[in-house]
């Protein structure tokens, strides 16, 4: 049996003072590939928030990538996002300096010195996403997609051991889509595990993976077809 790399017990999920979610049980386990789904609101994000650290676990349990959720304190939050890479629907990519820059600076950022070293660790996971020949690009010089594909890289950098997309083509045609959950799959089938929150039912339909589903201020898996 693989271990769990996510586990969550008779948690609830806060924004400010309200109670999003309620008895949260679930565990994940490494190497696998979910996805989240639920309407809009239903409180995709603020779980996923929960997990890496930008809202606090005050009830229940819950341990991620070896790190206690309850007994995380502010100090520990970088140390955390290092081992998770995270996705968002926007990319999130600074608009002031190329590709390669954009890359460097998380780097830099998370403790990286040697130029060599950054100069092959961008390469590598640019060549994953096959964004390498387009390094030298600005942001705004290329597409959504391959902004999305660049956000993919920028999450690899670190070599997470979970990485945790939300909405990640929800900005993206469906025939990009597609090509973003191409290189996600890949990423999984590598060794990652891939938590992705999702609206997109027919691209759970086109690579069926377990789904968790957001509802009535709980999670639960539900089967392919129900969903
Ligand atoms: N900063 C905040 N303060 C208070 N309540 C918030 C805050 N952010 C979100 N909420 C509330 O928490 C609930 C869950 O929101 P959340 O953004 O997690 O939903 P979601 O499922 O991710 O939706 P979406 O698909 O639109 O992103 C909503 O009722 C929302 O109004």
């Amino acid at each position: 049996m693989a271990e769990a790399i996510l586990t969550l017990q008779d948690a609830a999920i806060y924004q400010e003072n309200n109670r999003v979610l309620n008895n949260v049980n679930l565990e994940v386990k490494r190497g696998e590939f979910l996805y989240l789904i639920g309407k809009t609101g239903a409180g995709k994000s603020s779980f996923l928030k929960t997990l890496y650290g930008d809202l606090s676990l005050l009830e229940g349990e819950g341990s991620i990538v070896e790190y206690d959720l309850k007994k995380l304190k502010e100090k520990d939050i970088p140390y955390l996002r290092r081992k998770l890479g995270v996705v968002f629907q926007d990319f999130k990519l600074l608009p002031d300096r190329n590709i390669h820059e954009n890359l460097l600076f998380v780097l830099k950022a998370t403790g990286w010195k040697e130029k060599a070293e950054m100069n092959l660790k961008i390469e590598e996971v640019l060549d994953k996403v096959g964004m390498k020949m387009q390094a030298h690009k600005m942001p705004h010089q290329i597409s959504g997609g391959e902004q999305q594909r660049v956000a993919i890289a920028r999450a690899l950098l670190n070599d997470p051991e979970l990485i945790l997309a939300d909405e990640p083509t929800g900005n993206l045609d469906p025939q990009t889509s597609v090509e973003i959950m191409n290189v996600l799959k890949n990423i999984n089938e590598n060794g990652k595990t891939i938590l992705m929150a999702t609206h997109d039912y027919a691209l759970i339909m086109k690579f069926p993976s377990k789904t968790l589903k957001v509802e009535d201020g709980t999670i639960f898996e539900v089967v392919q077809r129900t969903v």
